[in-house]
């Protein structure tokens, strides 16, 4: 059976405080993109991992693939599987690939081996895997609170929009972003400045990674603004970085030296 893990981008990414168990709590809307990586789990005589594409750092063991197994064989009973994992989605980049391939390992086992786990229990496993693991449970545009891992709906759909991720070859640690963040409650909730539409975002939407990562990389920056430059009637960094996308309203020609980057765009 495959699957083909998204990758999602943050419209909007407040971070309001830290928590005394040392992660933060945040508001964000987590938001679906179809830029897939392609993964298939067949049932085999002994276990196996393998994996092409974009190279993985770590060992096959502390993927978060084989890691998202062994916490389900935990619980249920589970056969050895031979799991095959083609990764186009770059790392550290703020686009949630790793959850979304361990939320992606976990749905997987459940319809081929005919687990009947519902949507919690599937995202209480994936809680454990990663922040922002349980979205990619549900997969579909949400308002995420607490560590990013609690969800109410809401009203935002980009239909009709292109879409562009600028990936400036540039992979930064999800741990060392937060690091380095002021937390702070926000004056109106992004709920409130999400339901305004698209083309007041510029002045209202904002990402908290953004201040100390722009004056850490200010190529960061840079791009957004050439984004701008380019049309985007809306522009921002995407979780902790360090992809930058832009929302246009047709598809676009970006500047020439944007070939130095990976750039992705579909009309969505
Ligand atoms: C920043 C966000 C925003 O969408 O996305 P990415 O940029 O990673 O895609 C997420 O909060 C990332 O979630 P995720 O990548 O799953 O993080 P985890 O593996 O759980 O945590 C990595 C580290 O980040 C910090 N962390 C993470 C989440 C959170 N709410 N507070 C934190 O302080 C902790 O230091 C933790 O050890
Ligand atoms: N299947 C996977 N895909 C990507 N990264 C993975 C995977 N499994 C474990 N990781 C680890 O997760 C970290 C990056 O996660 P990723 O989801 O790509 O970044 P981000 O949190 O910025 O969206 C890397 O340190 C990487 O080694």
């Amino acid at each position: 059976m495959i699957l083909f893990p998204n990758a999602k981008i943050n419209l909007g990414l407040h971070i309001t405080e830290k928590r005394s168990d040392g992660f933060h709590n945040l508001e964000s809307c987590f938001y679906p993109v179809p830029l897939n990586d392609l993964l298939e789990i067949i049932p085999a005589s002994k276990n196996s991992f393998t994996i092409s594409g974009a190279t993985i750092p770590g060992d096959s063991a502390t993927n978060l693939c084989m890691r998202a197994y062994e916490l389900l064989k935990h619980d249920v009973e589970l056969p050895p599987i031979q799991m095959y994992l083609h990764k186009m989605i770059p790392i550290g980049a703020g686009l949630g690939g790793g959850s979304a391939d361990a939320a992606c390992t976990l749905r997987l086992l459940n319809e081929q081996f005919s687990l009947a786990l519902a949507v919690e229990q599937l995202e209480m496993y994936a809680r454990q895997l990663g922040s922002d693991c349980a979205f990619f449970i549900r997969n579909r545009p949400l308002y995420c609170l607490e560590k990013g891992d609690h969800f109410e709906d809401i009203d935002v759909s980009l239909r009709g929009y292109t879409i562009v991720l600028v990936y400036p070859n540039l992979a930064i640690s999800t741990a060392e972003a937060y690091a380095n963040v002021r937390p702070q409650k926000p004056a109106i909730s992004l709920r409130t400045l999400l339901q305004a539409p698209i083309d007041t975002w510029q002045k209202t939407i904002r990402n908290d990674f953004e201040t100390s990562l722009f004056q850490r990389y200010p190529v960061l920056d840079t791009i957004k603004q050439e984004l701008y430059q380019s049309g985007a009637v809306y522009a921002s960094m995407s979780g902790s970085g360090s992809t930058i996308y832009g929302i246009f309203e047709q598809a676009v020609s970006l500047p020439d030296h944007f070939s130095n980057y990976q750039v992705w765009q579909k009309t969505v």
